[in-house]
């Protein structure tokens, strides 16, 4: 097949052609965080606000990145396990995640950033007829407003959020609810995230996977995850996919 060569970062192209089509596609789940925003630096704020409410020093970029993938709680509970064992990371849990919320929807969206070609990429599988599902480890409550701010929102007929169901990526139940909810096989349906959660995920539901690089796959190489491929962005996936 023939790949557009359109919005590709250098190299891209050549990386993007040795991936396989994948047909009979109905369906797209994408994930939020490292996959269509980078809101590493609104993570970044947040956390670190609630550390100094604390007096806790802050924490670099590239920490609290690492840190972001499994949600809320997992992620207040790696920030606090930098300074204190389990007990103590407990004792201080509600406080500091109470303190984190706050902050987080205060500044929400205010410094991140959408990553090349994310509109476009949509754009194309929505004209292509494709049915598309959100479902973010965020917390429902955080990722509304910001889908909605972006002009992401209008893309999704549904979006679910870490806390929409009683497990989260990487288990295979928030999948499996859009398999229900579109009426569709797994294997009919492409999951595309930035990390170890959505492949798992994805693989466990049974549906296809791919993956973009540039996000925070909790601090390591991309190129270890289970996928049926690497795209460079939202817009090479779309030109991989066919009905
Ligand atoms: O908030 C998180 O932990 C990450 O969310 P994601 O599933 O959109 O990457
Ligand atoms: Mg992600």
């Amino acid at each position: 097949m023939t790949l557009r060569a359109a919005g590709l970062p250098p190299h891209a192209e050549e990386q993007a052609r040795e991936l396989k089509p994948l047909t009979g596609i109905a369906a797209v789940i994408i994930d939020l965080d490292g996959t269509m925003l980078d809101t590493a630096p609104d993570f970044h704020v947040a956390i670190n606000r609630m550390r100094a409410d604390f007096e806790w020093a802050p924490l670099s970029l590239q920490t609290i990145s690492s840190f972001v993938g499994k949600g809320s709680e997992n992620l207040i509970r790696r920030v606090l396990s930098v300074d204190y064992a389990d007990a103590k990371v407990e004792l201080h849990f509600d406080a500091a995640l109470a303190a984190y919320q706050r902050h987080y929807l205060s500044i929400n969206g205010h410094y991140a950033t959408l990553y090349p070609d994310v509109i476009t990429g949509l754009q194309q599988m929505q004209e292509m007829g494709l049915r598309m599902a959100c479902v973010t480890n965020k917390p429902v409550a955080f990722a509304l407003p910001l889908m909605e701010a972006t002009g992401l929102s209008r893309f999704f007929e549904v979006i679910y959020g870490g806390d929409s169901f009683s497990r989260k990526k990487p288990d295979p139940l928030p999948f499996l609810e859009v398999c229900r909810l579109f009426n569709l096989q797994p294997a009919q349906i492409v999951a595309i995230g930035d990390s170890s959660n959505d492949s798992e995920a994805g693989r466990a539901a049974g549906c296809k996977v791919l993956n973009v690089p540039y996000g925070y796959n909790h601090g390591q190489p991309i190129q270890n995850v289970d996928s049926d491929g690497i795209v460079p962005t939202l817009l090479c996936a779309a030109n991989l996919i066919s009905l």
